[in-house]
């Protein structure tokens, strides 16, 4: 795992020097399923990492769940092989929407961030700071409306909130992504608006919804 060196033993390493850590065995209510790499995308690996801070916060927010639910983690640290991947198959299927170059942009922007290896101006995943996630009980993955990366309006994290006339399976959904927004955003991540699986702490993005400094920039594996 590379990290940058603290090469000054008296300082306390900064949040940018942290490594990143496997989530695998963290804590037993956090479970990993590797989405990327189940579905064979270049540059995933078997295991889920975040820097070692966000991994606190996380096992945070996972202790608060109620008895019997736990955080299933289905991506973090992210390589550019795999964001590239994932940017090439949206921008794929947004092509037969027949839009102006423009609205594309628009469009893929909302969804997935620019694949970069620049590690001063990382996407998101690169930094070691974003998580997708979702709820489960002992036996199945909670009902969250869409399933991952399911890239349409219903995603959208307040979408249940707006709806009127819920059935009361509209409300349970609307329930248990209260649930996972409260749990995250209580422990210190910010919520995404477009996705309701995605959560952020310490990079760019936090750090302007925040008002906060950025702690962590890209990191390399
Ligand atoms: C692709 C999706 N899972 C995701 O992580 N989107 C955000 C915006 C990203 O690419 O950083
Ligand atoms: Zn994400």
């Amino acid at each position: 795992m590379s990290e940058v060196p603290n090469l000054d033993p008296s300082t306390p390493p900064t949040p940018q020097q942290e490594p990143l850590v496997s989530l695998t065995g963290v804590s037993p209510r956090i479970d990993v399923y590797p989405f990327y790499y189940h579905n064979h995308l270049p540059g995933s690996v078997n295991d889920s990492f975040l820097r070692k801070g966000t991994v606190e916060k996380l096992i945070n927010a996972a202790e608060q769940l109620p008895p019997g639910l736990k955080l299933v983690v289905l991506d973090g640290w992210r390589s550019y092989e795999t964001q590239l991947a994932i940017y090439e198959t949206i921008k794929k299927d947004l092509e037969t929407q027949h839009l102006t170059p423009e609205e594309m942009q628009i469009e893929i922007s909302k969804y997935v961030a620019i694949p970069t290896r620049d590690l001063m101006k990382p996407s998101p995943h690169l930094t070691g700071g974003a998580v997708d996630l979702t709820l489960a009980n002992e036996q199945v993955w909670l009902n969250m409306g869409t399933g991952f990366d399911d890239f349409t309006e219903k995603a959208q994290l307040e979408w249940y909130e707006r709806k009127t006339n819920l059935s009361h399976e509209e409300e349970t959904i609307r329930d248990n992504r209260r649930l996972l927004r409260q749990v995250m955003e209580t422990a210190g991540f910010v919520s995404n608006s477009e996705e309701w699986w995605h959560f952020d702490y310490g990079n760019r993005r936090w750090a302007n919804a925040t008002g906060r400094p950025i702690l962590y920039y890209g990191i390399e594996r």
